[in-house]
């Protein structure tokens, strides 16, 4: 017997190619976008549900070695929403491109692509050359098989790691780019009653070891002082959570400074996460400079061993008197219970 001929028209609405849509165009929603779709009817509402699941299942959409799933026994919240990237994005590649960001898709793959932004940027001189900022072992490297050579000459050197960057020759495997392999350590991160989410080791982390880069945008110092007026404004009313750190890094001669402001509020990575602790916490920061690259990035090290399900912490900072501060719930021996807060 012969089937009966298919109709383009038929073809294009038969229910799979239907669900097949739904599932490519859902996860590019926000969780209010996806909360209002999922009232239309059944089929939204299942979708969205296995959405949320998937995107409580892991916080970095894929982007990092494991999964960091978001943990919640107090309430509604099931997940953070934000924009996730692996390492910091200078403005013009954060701008209009990263607005939205696929995340819950049961068939996305990761795209590490975002990885190599700010390692991909470089010292050039005059005459065009490039210019290294850290150790030059070029080829000598043994993709980590001895341990690279610049290990021993730059580590630890006046508070600023250094690693083998764009102008060296070994690969990332090389034992002197321990920090650029994204988050090797499992996490989760955990909602607490008084202090909203924060991140827990989901393994037992040795002193030393890295942990995470705090990568989010990289902004002007003007921009990042409109920012932090916004914010200030917007905390003091509760419910909202800024992620945006100021670093400061002494040049060598002592004589100026290089301000880092990173705002993780939008985009980010875990590392938004991290609460503060007035007795400074189980997590230590260094700036880490590579080789060929202009920028330092900020790293969290375990300053002591972590034991799993111990939350991470670190200090904000000094604690300005200020009588709109918000309170301090980090329950140390020397809480002074105020946030310490950027002087912009
Ligand atoms: C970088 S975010 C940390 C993650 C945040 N808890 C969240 O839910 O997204 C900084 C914000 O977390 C909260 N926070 C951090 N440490 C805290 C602490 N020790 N006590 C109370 N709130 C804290 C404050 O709202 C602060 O503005």
């Amino acid at each position: 017997m012969q089937s009966p001929p298919t109709t383009p028209s038929k073809r294009n609405t038969s229910p799979s190619l239907f669900f097949r849509c739904l599932d490519l165009v859902l996860p590019w929603l926000t969780p209010q976008e996806l909360a209002m779709a999922s009232l239309t009817c059944t089929t939204l509402c299942n979708l969205s549900k296995s959405i949320t699941l998937r995107r409580a299942s892991d916080a970095s959409r894929s982007l990092e070695p494991h999964p960091i799933p978001f943990r919640n026994s107090l309430d509604q919240h099931p997940y953070a929403y934000f924009i996730y990237t692996p390492s910091s994005l200078t403005p013009s590649s954060s701008s209009s491109s990263l607005l939205r960001q696929p995340w819950g898709s049961s068939h996305y793959e990761s795209d590490s692509d975002t990885r190599t932004e700010t390692s991909s940027l470089r010292f050039v001189d005059e005459s065009g050359n490039c210019a290294s900022s850290g150790c030059e072992c070029a080829e000598t490297c043994e993709d980590g098989k001895e341990g690279c050579p610049c290990v021993v000459g730059f580590a630890g050197f006046d508070g600023v790691v250094f690693e083998c960057g764009p102008s060296c020759g070994c690969r990332l495997s090389c034992g002197n780019r321990l920090t650029q392999t994204g988050i090797q350590v499992k996490l989760k991160i955990v909602r607490d009653r008084r202090k909203g989410w924060g991140l827990y080791a989901d393994q037992f982390i040795p002193k030393g070891r890295f942990v995470c880069e705090y990568a989010g945008e990289l902004l002007t110092t003007k921009e990042s002082r409109l920012r932090q007026e916004m914010y200030d404004e917007l905390s003091s009313g509760g419910h909202f959570s800024p992620a945006l750190l100021v670093v400061r890094e002494h040049l060598p001669s002592k004589k100026a400074c290089l301000r880092l402001n990173i705002d993780a509020t939008r985009i980010g990575n875990v590392s938004r996460f991290i609460n503060h602790s007035c007795d400074g916490g189980n997590l230590s920061t260094a700036l880490v400079r590579s080789s060929g690259a202009l920028l330092p990035r900020l790293c969290f090290f375990a300053s002591d061993d972590i034991k799993v399900d111990e939350e991470l912490t670190f200090s904000y900072g000094e604690t300005r008197l200020n009588s709109k501060g918000l309170r301090c719930f980090c329950a140390s021996s020397c809480c002074v219970g105020i946030l310490p807060s950027e002087q912009t």
